[in-house]
């Protein structure tokens, strides 16, 4: 069974032992915006939410607990949650990866020079993505946090930890490697919380779960919830958790996810690799006593682009009629957009860019403009794709993709125009359930090896570069001169 608690629905999806969908139920949850800038969730309906879509799955297929091996989390990353661990009650709501109301306090952190030693510690950026600095906003301005949180009454988790917390019925206070890392509080060559950023930020360590290796027993489900008990024996952060379940298991396997964001990830094996080039580095998984490390790319807009296409310019009817639409014309006619609507992520990691149309000319029409969308999530990869060849040494011998638009075959095809690489999707694109499944599987038995599991791994569709080099040339240079144009753009110089 797995657990996938995303941004905006939680799934359960069970997996047999080929690997193999038996059962999927999905439910979404409120997304609450306080003020521009700011997003949270209810935890508790997260909690609640995630409990009924388990329940829901196995409904689906008559299932007992007692025919589940295992079960394996996987979460949105970031998100922290701060609770009180008498009476179970989060003293906020859930602040969400994307909420930038921290935003401030990270500047300030870095105007006293301290960027160097977060990125040598944690691999991370100064960025209020991460979820340090939304942990201490929580103990700044929640009435009585901090008073409670030094007497040792709060406890911090992401989604993970509070779903095992609530699936243990408060017996377990954990999170695994990948999540920890993500966290900015990690150190992840000592891989202890770091002392020194917990004196920085003024966290007691006291909040703080421990951390275990992504494929380990964490404790069991309680039999209350879903008819016996079963044991949580996996769990990982979204992104790695993909890494896993598209088998990107040897060093210089990459993959991108193109959801909503998009996240491209390379196994850097055994060592942690520092990016010169705007990408963060990460933990993939711990496995026993060994840790995996990535260099990861989050790329804010992905297919919220086209969401953006149907829902605010309305120039397309549904996120799949993108691709119908984008192939009426042969290219985008010189225009460029740079769906810079937050800001930009990796390699830029630029709060300040905004989204840029650029190169319009009298003839440009809708499809252009649908297609130079579409283009500009491979283009965006593409970005990270070079920074990351950078900073490892590696050059990309193939691409694996999954995500809601990598359903998309001519994104797929232009992704490989552009990367020079092979572009490889897989049969089952649930690949972020299928990473926290094979890990689960691999602590309690149900699968022996990486080897037996890589047996499951089936090709849909391999997209092989096509486009003439100079053209790609100039569209990819083209690209970066539109990507100028939207850097900064919300700032007076
Ligand atoms: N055929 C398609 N072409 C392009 N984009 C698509 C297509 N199908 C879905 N999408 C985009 O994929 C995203 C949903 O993917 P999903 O993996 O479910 O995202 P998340 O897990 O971030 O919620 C949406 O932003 C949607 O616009
Ligand atoms: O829930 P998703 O799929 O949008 O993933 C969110 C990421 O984990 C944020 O870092």
């Amino acid at each position: 069974m797995a657990l996938d608690s995303g941004t905006t629905s939680n799934r359960c999806i069970l997996f047999n032992h080929k690997g193999e969908i038996v059962s999927v139920a999905q439910r979404p949850f409120t997304q609450i915006y306080p003020q521009p800038g700011w997003v949270e969730h209810d935890a508790n309906e997260i909690w609640a939410t995630q409990l009924s879509v388990a329940v829901e799955a196995m409904q689906k297929i008559n299932c007992t607990a007692k025919q589940i091996k295992a079960i394996g989390i996987t979460n949105q990353r970031e998100t922290t949650i701060v609770w009180d661990k008498h009476t179970g009650e989060p003293i906020y709501n859930a602040i969400v990866w994307q909420c930038r109301r921290s935003a401030e306090y990270c500047d300030m952190l870095k105007e006293k020079g301290l960027t160097e030693l977060f990125k040598e510690k944690t691999g991370l950026l100064l960025d209020a993505y991460f979820s340090a600095t939304k942990l201490h906003w929580i103990l700044e301005n929640v009435e009585g946090a901090r008073e409670k949180a030094e007497k040792g009454d709060l406890l911090f988790g992401t989604v993970d930890t509070w779903l095992i917390w609530k699936l243990t019925k408060g017996k377990v206070h954990a999170t695994d490697y990948s999540n920890a890392s993500r966290t900015l509080m990690f150190n992840i060559h000592t891989l202890k919380w770091d002392d020194d950023i917990l004196e920085i930020l003024d966290i007691p360590l006291s909040m703080l779960p421990e951390v275990q290796p992504s494929s380990y027993i964490y404790g069991e489900a309680d039999n209350e919830f879903l008819g016996s008990s079963i044991p949580i024996a996996g769990v990982a952060g979204d992104q790695q958790s993909a890494l896993f379940g598209q088998n990107c298991f040897h060093e210089g396997d990459v993959k991108n996810t193109y959801g909503t964001g998009g996240f491209l990830l390379m196994n850097t094996g055994k060592k942690p690799v520092q990016s010169k080039n705007g990408l963060v580095t990460t933990i993939a998984w711990g496995i026993g006593d060994e840790i995996t490390y990535a260099l990861e790319g989050s790329v804010f807009v992905a297919g919220a682009a086209i969401q953006w296409l149907r829902d605010e310019m309305r120039l397309i009817d549904s996120s799949d009629d993108s691709e119908y639409m984008a192939n009426k014309v042969p290219d985008t006619n010189g225009c460029y957009v740079v769906p810079a609507f937050t800001g930009l992520g990796a390699p830029y990691w630029d709060p300040y860019a905004r989204g840029t149309i650029v190169g319009i000319t009298r003839g440009v029409n809708k499809y252009h403009i649908i297609r130079a969308t579409l283009q500009s999530l491979a283009l965006q990869a593409n970005d990270v794709i070079r920074a990351m060849e950078k900073d490892s040494g590696i050059e990309l011998s193939q691409l694996r993709v999954d995500g809601g638009a990598s359903a998309n075959n001519l994104l797929c095809q232009m992704q490989s125009d552009f990367s020079l690489a092979p572009v490889i999707r897989p049969k089952c694109v649930e690949t972020t359930a299928m990473g926290a499944a094979y890990l689960a599987g691999l602590a309690s038995g149900y699968w022996q090896s990486l080897e037996e599991i890589s047996k499951n791994y089936q090709i849909d569709m391999t997209f092989n570069s096509q486009m003439n080099l100079d053209e790609r040339r100039a569209e990819i240079h083209n690209w970066h001169k539109a990507v100028k144009r939207s850097l900064r753009f919300a700032i007076d110089d």
